[in-house]
């Protein structure tokens, strides 16, 4: 398990992550999203220890990580996957970092196994391809076999097999029962791997919720609407989970519902319809118009 409570970093007038407060789970893969510069990485390495808040805190498995007596068995981070020294066999990189970390040296076959690279550990790590050192990093976060497993764009730049990997991998790790915690900046790619996705933008948190939902505010976009009289529609329509605005006398705009709902309410009451517009159709738009600080959208999700 993860939590960040009011995390907060500044760099100097900067404020890269703006009191940010989330919990990521053991047993999900949960999605960090946001786009380039929203704070992901700079979280990441908070969790990780790496860098410190200007105020608020973390833990990893109810402790600040770096107070853990063994940290890789408690949390494993690829945050740099060129981070590997190019002239050492990939073998001997594992080895090294099971030896300085106090782990047992036969974890060095199994990561390779896990990772596929059995093949291509006596190899130097020079003219690895990005996939290899994307595993490779992988493989080095499961040296210490943590419960919680941290993964920064793991997915930057590989080939559709490479992504296919990594998603599988992140999936597998969590029906072990861990804590898988991955940024992005694509939510095509989060909708594939996510079982929760948390969104950041300009540092703070602007969603924080199952996939589903996500799903859903997708498939139910907000509908602008223009009938005969947008008063008495409005009235029809209104029921919980649903956001009537009305925005001119023959004008609504309707979340929560689908436009055929909408369309037979209208005539059911004998109301001409003028227009019935679904205002976003995909889950990469809705993500887009988040991340824009729409916030019609933040209150949909
Ligand atoms: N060491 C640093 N000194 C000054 N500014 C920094 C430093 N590290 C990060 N920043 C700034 O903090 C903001 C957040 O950066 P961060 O790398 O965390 O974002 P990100 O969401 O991971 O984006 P990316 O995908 O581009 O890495 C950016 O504006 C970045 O320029």
């Amino acid at each position: 398990m993860i939590t960040a409570e009011n995390l907060t970093k500044r760099f100097g007038s900067h404020t890269a992550v703006d009191n940010v407060s989330f919990v990521a789970r053991p047993g999900q893969v949960t999605g960090f999203l946001g786009p380039n510069g929203a704070g992901k990485s700079t979280t990441m390495r908070m969790i990780m220890g790496l860098d410190r808040p200007t105020s608020g805190s973390t833990t990893v498995n109810g402790k600040p990580f770096a107070s853990h007596r063994d940290p890789m068995t408690q949390a494993g981070a690829l945050l740099d996957a060129k981070a590997a020294h190019p002239g050492r066999r990939a073998v001997d990189h594992l080895r090294l970092l099971a030896a300085t970390n106090g782990l047992p040296a036969k974890r060095v076959a199994d990561v390779l196994d896990l990772t596929g690279l059995t093949d291509v550990a006596n190899r130097r790590i020079g003219g690895f391809s990005l996939g290899m050192h994307q595993r490779l990093g992988i493989a080095a976060t499961m040296l210490g076999d943590p419960q919680v497993l941290i993964f920064d764009e793991p997915v930057n730049g590989l080939d559709p097999e490479g992504v296919h990997w990594v998603r599988g991998f992140a999936r597998a790790r969590a029906a072990e029962g861990r804590t898988v915690f991955i940024s992005s900046h694509l939510m095509s790619e989060m909708a594939q791997t996510a079982d929760h996705i948390i969104v950041l933008g300009k540092g703070r948190v602007l969603a924080d919720a199952p996939l589903n939902q996500f799903l859903r505010a997708a498939e139910n976009p907000n509908v602008r609407v223009r009938v005969s009289d947008a008063t008495v529609l409005g009235s029809l329509l209104a029921a919980d989970g649903v956001t009537i605005t009305q925005t001119a006398a023959d004008s609504l705009e309707v979340a929560g519902l689908p436009s055929h709902l909408i369309a037979r309410a209208a005539a059911l009451e004998g109301l001409e319809l003028h227009e019935l517009t679904p205002l976003s159709a995909s889950l990469e738009e809705a993500y887009l118009a988040l991340t824009d600080e729409a916030t019609e959208y933040r209150s949909a999700v």
